[in-house]
């Protein structure tokens, strides 16, 4: 499905958060929002999603007015992997992916041997299968992040959501849960912190900075060393990953403790390295001499 939005303005406590942003994505297409803490990512998501009303603009999800729509109509079609997902009460695993199924069900409706199949499928994906019957509060924050996407994917939703997906998770399940949101092939808008991960998954990105759109594009046009020094105030090399050929970011840091301490260890290598030369010189010609 595709999204479209429109002049998006959104006002929170008297101060404007998001500040005429437009975007589209289009149907399939993974497309990534960045840009610096506070900038306004979760606000203007939320806005898209209804959780916060937005003070102008508009969203379609294709024909469909989000903003006019009733939520469960949204829910039918949108899936959300909001960024914090505390509960109060607490439920198991299985629970909490079965209520992806509400959307798609009547007031009192029973789950069926359907829903069961979709939900250990959603669980299988995300590797959750043997936390099944697990309490949800009992969960690390990485296995918690994975079950809200179960949940998300078992709503068999057109177009997905996601405010920072990869925030709790250690590099093997970022790469894999973001290789399962993609091989979803559903339009998907996901805010996100790490360039390099924007950069390998997304097919257009959008960067915001005090509530606006300030750039937009695909990553390898977008994410240059001028840009993230005027976003995120920080100096970077950009140089193709020499074993995946993708692009790859060196950020440089201003701390003169940390650059006097990469120093030391580039020296010490050094060391290591011509330590290890002369040893095995000192080998060979103690083998030739017996
Ligand atoms: N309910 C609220 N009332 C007042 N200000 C708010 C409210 N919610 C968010 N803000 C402010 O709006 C700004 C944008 O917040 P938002 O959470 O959208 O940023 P973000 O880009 O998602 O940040 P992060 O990368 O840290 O998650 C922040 O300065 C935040 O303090």
């Amino acid at each position: 499905m595709r999204l479209e939005v429109e002049h998006l303005y959104v006002t929170l406590a008297g101060t404007d958060i998001v500040k005429d942003i437009s975007l589209q994505v289009d149907n399939g297409q993974f497309v990534g929002i960045i840009g610096p803490n506070g900038c306004g990512k979760s606000t203007l998501l939320k806005s898209i999603y209804k959780v916060i009303k937005p003070k102008q603009g508009s969203v379609f999800l294709e024909e469909r007015d989000v903003l006019k729509s009733n939520p469960k109509s949204i829910s039918k079609k949108m899936g959300v992997v909001g960024q914090f997902n505390d509960l109060s009460f607490d439920f198991t695993v299985h629970e909490m992916v079965m209520m992806g199924r509400t959307p798609h069900k009547h007031a009192m409706e029973s789950d069926n041997k359907e829903d069961y199949e979709i939900v250990h499928t959603a669980l299988e994906k995300v590797d959750l299968l043997s936390y099944a019957d697990r309490s949800y509060l009992t969960l690390s924050g990485g296995e918690k992040q994975r079950v809200i996407l179960a949940r998300a994917i078992a709503q068999q939703p057109k177009f997905l959501i996601l405010d920072e997906p990869t925030n709790h998770l250690d590099i093997k399940y970022q790469l894999q849960i973001l290789s399962i949101v993609k091989a979803l092939k559903v339009g998907t808008l996901a805010a996100l912190h790490d360039l390099s991960l924007a950069a390998t998954y997304c097919d257009i990105l959008y960067v915001v900075k005090d509530g606006k759109v300030v750039a937009s594009g695909i990553p390898n046009e977008v994410l240059t060393k001028e840009l993230i020094k005027r976003v995120y105030e920080i100096d970077c090399e950009i140089y193709a990953n020499p074993v995946t050929g993708g692009m790859a970011i060196a950020y440089i840091p201003t701390d003169t403790a940390v650059r006097q301490s990469n120093e030391r260890s580039k020296r010490s290598t050094f060391q290591h390295r011509e330590g290890c030369k002369n040893s095995k010189k000192e080998e060979r010609s103690v083998g030739e001499t017996t």
